[in-house]
C-alpha cells in the first residue's frame, strides 16, 4: 500500500531564505502523524506544500503515490494544470488556526458551498449530508447560525466539517485550536479524536501535547526547517533524545 504522504528531501525557499531543508517524511494511511516544534520551525509551510498552497523548490512529494503539483518524465519534473491540481486538492482537507468561513452563509451553507460548486453535486444532496456532518461534529442545532453567531470553538467545528463535506483521503490541521480560548480546546479535539477512532489519516501541526501523546501515532520534531526526531510520540515526549527537542519539550511541557 502506498504511504498516504511520502516526503523525499522536501526544500522549500521564500526568497533566499530557506524554510524547509530537506524534510524526508511518510504517514501511513489511518495514521494520526503530529509535527511540534518552535515557531517559524516551517510546520505551516509543509502542510501548505501538501496542500498545494506552496510549490516546492527541490525533492519529490507524494500524496498517496501522486506526485504533488508535477508530473515526472524520465528525470525532468512539469508543473500540473490548474485543472490537474483542483483535482488532487480535492482529496485533501485542510482546518487552519482562524476558521477563515464565509461570514455571510449560515453553518449549513458553508459545509454545503464545496461540494455543490467544486463537485457539482445536486443541492439537496449537499445539504443532506452537510446537516449529518454538523451533527457528527455536535452542532445539529446550529445549521441555520452564521459565523458571528457562533463560539470560536463551534466556528472550529463548522470548519472541520466543511473539510469533510469534500470526502477527503486526508485531513492537515494547522494549529487547530490555537486561537480558542482555553475552555473551548477541549470541543474541538474531541472532534478531532473521533475522526481518528473513524481511521481518517491525519496530519496534526500542535502545540497540544496531551492530544499528540493519547491519539498520536507518530510524532516529528521540526526545527529550523528539518526533521530533529521522530517516533512515536509517548517515546519522543518522555524520553527526547536530541538536545533541540529537550529544550523545545522543557518550554512547553
Ligand atoms: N509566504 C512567505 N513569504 C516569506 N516568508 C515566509 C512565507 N511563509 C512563511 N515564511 C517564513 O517561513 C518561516 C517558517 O514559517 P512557518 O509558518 O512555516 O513556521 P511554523 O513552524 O509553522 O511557525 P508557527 O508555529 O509560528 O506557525 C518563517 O520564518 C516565516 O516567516
Amino acid at each position: 500500500m502506498n504511504a498516504m504522504v511520502k516526503a523525499e528531501a522536501v526544500h522549500k525557499s521564500f526568497g533566499p531564505v530557506e524554510v524547509l531543508k530537506g524534510i524526508d517524511l511518510e504517514v501511513e494511511p489511518r495514521e494520526v502523524f503530529c509535527i511540534v516544534g518552535p515557531s517559524g520551525s516551517g510546520k505551516s509551510t509543509f502542510l501548505r506544500c501538501i496542500n498545494h498552497l506552496e510549490k516546492i523548490n527541490a525533492g519529490r512529494l507524494y500524496v498517496d503515490g501522486t506526485l504533488v503539483g508535477y508530473r515526472e518524465h524520465g528525470d525532468k519534473l512539469y508543473e500540473l494544470r490548474d485543472r490537474e491540481v483542483a483535482a488532487q486538492r480535492r482529496d485533501i482537507g485542510m482546518v487552519f488556526q482562524r476558521f477563515n468561513l464565509f461570514p455571510h452563509m449560515t453553518a449549513l451553507e458553508n459545509v454545503m458551498e464545496a461540494p455543490v460548486l467544486v463537485k457539482g453535486e445536486a443541492k439537496a444532496k449537499a445539504q443532506e449530508r452537510a446537516r449529518a456532518l454538523l451533527d457528527r461534529v455536535g452542532l445539529g442545532e446550529k445549521t441555520g447560525s452564521y459565523p458571528a453567531q457562533l463560539s470560536g470553538g463551534q466556528q472550529q467545528r463548522v470548519a472541520i466539517a466543511r473539510a469533510l463535506a469534500m470526502e477527503p483521503k486526508l485531513m492537515l490541521f494547522d494549529e487547530p485550536t490555537s486561537a480558542l480560548d482555553p475552555e473551548l480546546v477541549g470541543e474541538v479535539l474531541d472532534v478531532m479524536r473521533d475522526l481518528a477512532q473513524d481511521g481518517m489519516t491525519m496530519i496534526v501541526v500542535t502545540h497540544e501535547m496531551g492530544f499528540a501523546r493519547e491519539v498520536g501515532d507518530s510524532l516529528v520534531f521540526m526545527d529550523d526547517g528539518v526533521v530533529v526526531e521522530s517516533g512515536n510520540p509517548r517515546d519522543v515526549l518522555n524520553d527526547p533524545q536530541h538536545e533541540r527537542t529537550k529544550s523545545f519539550l522543557s518550554k512547553v511541557l
